[in-house]
């Protein structure tokens, strides 16, 4: 099933912040969207999942519409992990990331099914050492990854993270990237706003670049990642070599 947005058009307070955008995502494989700072990404990806209602255009799962579903079948379907999270309750860790099921829940609270999801994302997450913290006096890392696995717990076809390297330290870095490829590899659609250009060439299978709320460019990594597009994307020039590993190495070395 296909993930598509269709002439999608975003005016916030008489701003164009999409401007009739199309595209589409495939199961299985890991897209990264890039831009500078206030390209549409985080917009974007809000209509992706329903938070924002775009002035034209539709958003489809396979061939059906986003707005054709309630909001509970649409969680199960899709789970965002917003940019910057905070946690503010009051609560420990395992029942953050229990939030994440409750699109799932029955009438008679968690399931077996539903116990086993929360454990399998914790230790997917590094954060089995810290299911009973109080989740609002984690570290911001540690709250990026407990609100990762709260995300990863809902078992979403389709996975939208905004960010979701912002503050962790290297190791963790690669561990959710790690995390991100390994989920798109069982058959989901994993879609996620990346401003590291090296971290985006090592777990992209597709690239989507936004600029000033167009498309500027779509399609394969290896396509799309070059010199001449990453310096339209952001104004500047960008190194593409590869470590000693052969692993690529993206990176901006002056503003152009
Ligand atoms: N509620 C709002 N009202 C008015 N303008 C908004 C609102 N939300 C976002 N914008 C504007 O929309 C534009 C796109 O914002 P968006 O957050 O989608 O960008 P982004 O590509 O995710 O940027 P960043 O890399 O900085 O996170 C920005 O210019 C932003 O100021």
């Amino acid at each position: 099933m296909s993930l598509s947005f269709e002439g999608l058009s975003l005016t916030l307070r008489g701003r164009k912040i999409l401007k009739e955008v199309s595209g589409r995502f495939q199961q299985g494989r890991v897209t990264v969207i890039l831009g500078a700072n206030g390209a549409g990404k985080s917009s974007l990806l809000s209509c992706l999942v329903g938070l924002r209602e775009p002035q034209s255009g539709e958003v489809k799962l396979g061939d059906r519409t986003l707005l054709s579903m309630d909001s509970r079948e649409r969680g199960r379907l899709i789970g965002l992990l917003p940019q910057r999270p905070d946690i503010h309750w009051n609560v420990d860790v395992k029942t953050i990331v229990g939030l994440g099921r409750l699109p799932h829940a029955g009438r008679w609270g968690m399931s077996a099914a539903d116990h086993e999801a929360v454990l399998k994302a914790m230790a997917a997450t590094d954060c089995n050492d810290l299911a009973d913290r109080k989740a609002m006096r984690l570290s911001g890392g540690e709250q990026g990854r407990v609100l990762l696995a709260r995300v990863l717990a809902g078992e979403p076809q389709w996975l939208l993270a905004d960010e979701p390297l912002a503050s962790l330290d290297p190791a963790h870095q690669f561990d959710v990237l790690d995390r991100l490829k390994s989920y798109a590899k069982t058959g989901n659609g994993v879609i996620v706003v990346l401003h590291d250009l090296t971290q985006a060439a090592r777990v992209a299978d597709d690239i989507m670049i936004l600029k000033e709320g167009s498309i500027l460019a779509a399609g394969r990594c290896e396509d799309v990642m070059t010199a001449e597009v990453l310096g339209e994307a952001y104004g500047v020039e960008v190194q593409i070599t590869t470590s000693d590993a052969g692993e690529p190495l993206v990176v901006p070395v002056r503003r152009l």
